[in-house]
């Protein structure tokens, strides 16, 4: 029992707060990063609300651009090159890069016993698993994580930057991985966190949108378009679909 509809033959996993407790950190390095650009700037501070609405769940770029342009902001573009204090987009997100691995080596990355528990019954029950992340991270967080013997195939940040894929909220980082597992998108279900996230599950036309309600935001994922919102992947061993 894995409280799925019967056609789902597919289960297509976001990382960073859907399988490990990594998102708390990415938001950490995130705040650190903007505050210190918003106080120069005479701006407020960065809230869970601005990293919900223009952060979380996107490529780290584009989270950049779309936190800033809301408040006015539009630092040029700069390159990979650029060194972490550089004023550019690219210098910007590499300093919260560097924050964020900082952070994940001093603090682990464990599952949620519950997203362990749901990935062997989900593999027991014969379910093909991919992992649809747009961290660049997510080999690495993966592999401390050990929960790599569960992943059949990966779409990542990596991925959408050489593929040139448009990133979350557009669907074409789980529709790739769909692909790649031989599926079609009506017979999958995407787990996410994310509003960004859902949104792109439901914007790919996904058989099932599961929305995890990390942050306490549950009518918002169902408005952006969750099928059903848990508070954790094991409440779903109790559902009867
Ligand atoms: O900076 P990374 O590791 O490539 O991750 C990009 C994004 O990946 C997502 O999984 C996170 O929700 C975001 O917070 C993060 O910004």
């Amino acid at each position: 029992m894995i409280g799925l509809p019967a056609a789902i033959t597919t289960c297509l996993f976001d990382l960073d707060g859907v399988l490990t407790s990594t998102a708390s950190l990415h938001r950490a390095a995130w705040r650190r990063t903007f505050d210190e650009i918003l106080a120069r700037h005479g701006e407020g501070e960065f809230t869970d609300e601005d990293y919900a609405a223009h952060v979380d769940g996107r490529p780290r770029l584009d989270g950049v651009r779309a936190f800033l342009a809301s408040r006015g902001l539009n630092p040029p573009e700069g390159g990979p090159d650029d060194p972490p204090d550089a004023e550019t987009v690219h210098g910007i997100g590499t300093r919260k890069n560097d924050l964020v691995l900082r952070l994940i080596d001093e603090a682990g990355v464990d599952p949620f016993p519950g997203s362990l528990r749901y990935l062997r019954a989900v593999r027991e029950a014969g379910l093909a698993i991919g992992v649809v992340t747009s961290s660049a991270n997510a080999a690495g967080v993966l592999d401390a994580a050990g929960l790599d013997e569960f992943v059949q195939a990966r779409v990542d940040g990596v991925t959408i930057t050489t593929e040139g894929l448009r990133g979350k909220p557009a669907p074409d980082s789980f529709v790739a991985c769909a692909r790649l597992l031989g599926v079609a998108p009506e017979a999958a279900a995407v787990f996410e966190d994310a509003l960004a996230g859902v949104e792109a599950g439901r914007a790919g036309g996904f058989g099932h949108v599961v929305g995890v309600d990390r942050a306490g935001q549950p009518d918002a994922l169902r408005d952006a378009g969750a099928d059903v919102v848990v508070q954790d992947l094991a409440d779903l061993l109790e559902v009867t679909p």
